[in-house]
């Protein structure tokens, strides 16, 4: 936001004094303040940043301090929580619209964000049929400048949208960090040592903050045991192709899941890995 000068005044506040030390010291806000009530009061727009488990509490404390006219919203990895935590709270005149940019790192705190870190990523917001179109518009208008790309859907569709993009590809790789934790015939040096891309791609992701990821699993429950199931179903498929030796079937399969990262590098999406795009374009595809 300071980056573009898209606010007169950035004011944040954070419950940790730490993290309110560090803000001020790297100058991540213009004005670091002491409480809820203060960083809220004269706000045009609220954005909560904080874990999915505790955002129904900070509205709470902060409603009865906020703008009439002000636009309320979130960057919560879950939505349909979020809505059903915090709008119960939302003074009427207060325009909450929900939001979830899909950017981020395994990094977490006040020294992990970046200027550029929603340039060209999706900002994803589930406004209801009641959400006033003209402060939805400034919200747009607010994330356009940031960069980011905005799309609209409905909260309960997000998050099973999000249960297969991120939600359970974390919970996958944080169960295969804990496999290799607990497989005996492999010592913790060995593991290091010979990690190949694939694991430490994966130790990257489970190294992401455990109370959001704890929140995230806990609040979007329906979808991730839906989409969890799909996968035990589908890996068992995998498994008896292994066991009885059927390579059409495991070439098939991977065939098709290779066009889909296919599909993602052509709709430039992979602003992360370009080793990836470079190695299957080097297979001459
Ligand atoms: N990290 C990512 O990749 C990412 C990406 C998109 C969305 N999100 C979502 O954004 C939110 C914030 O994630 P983050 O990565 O910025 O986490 P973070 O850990 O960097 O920041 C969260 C902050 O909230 C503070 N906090 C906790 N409870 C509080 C309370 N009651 N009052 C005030 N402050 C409180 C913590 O002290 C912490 O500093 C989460 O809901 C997460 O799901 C994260
Ligand atoms: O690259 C990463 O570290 C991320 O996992 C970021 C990621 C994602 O799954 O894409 C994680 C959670 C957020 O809600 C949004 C973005």
């Amino acid at each position: 936001t300071k980056w573009k000068g898209l606010a007169g005044e950035v004011a944040g506040y954070d419950r940790d004094p730490e993290v309110r030390r560090i803000a001020a010291e790297i100058g991540l806000v213009d004005t670091v303040c002491d409480s809820l009530s203060d960083v809220v009061r004269d706000a045009d727009l609220v954005m909560l940043c904080v874990p999915v488990g505790v955002m129904g509490a900070v509205a709470a404390e902060i409603a009865p301090h906020l703008k009439q006219g002000a636009i309320l919203s979130d960057t919560g990895s879950v939505k349909q929580a979020v809505v059903e935590a915090v709008a119960p709270h939302v003074p009427q005149g207060v325009h909450f619209i929900p939001g979830h940019p899909l950017a981020g790192t395994e990094q977490s705190g006040p020294r992990s964000g970046f200027a550029t870190l929603f340039v060209n990523r999706w900002w994803l917001l589930t406004p209801s049929e009641t959400t006033d179109p003209q402060a939805l518009a400034k919200l747009r208008a607010y994330l356009e400048g940031l960069e980011a790309n905005v799309d609209t859907m409905d909260a309960p569709h997000h998050d099973i949208t999000l249960a297969v993009t991120s939600h359970c590809p974390h919970l996958i790789a944080y169960t295969m960090v804990g496999v290799a934790d607990h497989v005996r015939r492999v010592s913790h040096q060995e593991i290091i040592k010979y990690s190949a891309s694939g694991f430490r791609d994966f130790t990257r992701i489970a190294a992401s903050d455990p109370t959001m990821w704890r929140d995230v699993f806990l609040t979007n429950k329906e979808a991730t045991l839906d989409i969890l199931g799909r996968f035990a179903e589908e890996l068992f498929v995998l498994q008896r192709a292994i066991r009885t030796g059927d390579g059409e079937m495991l070439h098939d399969y991977f065939t098709r899941t290779r066009a889909i990262r296919r599909g993602i590098i052509d709709a430039g999406q992979d602003t992360d890995a370009p080793d990836f795009g470079r190695v299957s374009k080097q297979a001459g595809e």
